[in-house]
């Protein structure tokens, strides 16, 4: 989790305020609203402002990581296409469920890109898996969860794991969660494990493949082990 992330708090309230508001509307009028791209809930958030915030602070870290595994700086950026790099920024909102006990709002998985930025709403639900637990990840404002996805494992040669997680419901509120991804556009960029950091005594324990062809991989496997597709 990071702190001081340099994202305006003012930002990250504007987005929970108004995700709120398009989540309260009815449906007709929220589907209108997705129709017109953006155009109501744009007029109050600024989001151009808030994505350059979060591509800003997704570059120090994979600037920071990438100096973590003894390399330059932009490495990790440059190999995950750089400035061509995409960016998705996703709501996901979890209605309150009174049976939470049996129903899961995210089930398990890692996610499939290199780096995911999630902020939540005060509403915990966020839980990882380590040591054979899971773990409720508190909610701290204003703190951004940084998520490892599956291409920095790769790129790393596993020396960052990606991690398993899922989200939880609550039985009388309403969560929300903004996870902003980064990955490689799908069909130029090959990833695999950075060849710097492979070499006799470490052989590559990944294999490097357009990143278009982990993604149909990874959906055929969740297919497979009848995972739900969200
Ligand atoms: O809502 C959350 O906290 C988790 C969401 C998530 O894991 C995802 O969208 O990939
Ligand atoms: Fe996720």
């Amino acid at each position: 989790m990071v702190v001081n992330h340099g994202i305006p708090v003012k930002l990250m309230q504007q987005l929970q305020v108004v995700a709120k508001q398009f989540f309260e509307l009815p449906a007709a009028e929220k589907e209108a609203v997705a129709a017109k791209a953006d155009k109501d809930i744009e007029g109050e958030v600024n989001h151009e402002e808030y994505t350059k915030q979060v591509k800003k602070l997704m570059e120090k870290l994979l600037g920071w990581l990438s100096e973590g595994l003894g390399l330059p700086s932009e490495v990790l950026t440059q190999s995950i296409g750089g400035e061509t790099a995409e960016y998705v920024i996703r709501f996901n909102f979890y209605p309150p469920c009174p049976q939470s006990e049996f129903a899961l709002g995210a089930a398990e998985h890692t996610d499939i890109g290199a780096l995911t930025l999630l902020v939540p709403n005060e509403v915990q639900g966020l839980q990882a898996f380590k040591d054979e637990h899971w773990f409720d990840l508190d909610y701290i404002n204003p703190a951004v969860v940084v998520i490892i996805g599956d291409q920095l494992m790769r790129m790393s040669n596993g020396r960052y794991k990606s991690v398993r997680h899922r989200a939880t419901l609550d039985k009388a509120n309403m969560r929300i969660s903004w996870p902003v991804f980064v990955a490689p556009r799908h069909y130029v960029v090959v990833v695999g494990p950075l060849p710097e950091l492979t070499g006799d005594e470490n052989p590559p324990k990944f294999e490097s493949i357009v990143y278009k062809d982990y993604l149909l991989q990874k959906i055929r496997d969740w297919a497979l082990e009848d995972h739900p597709l969200y």
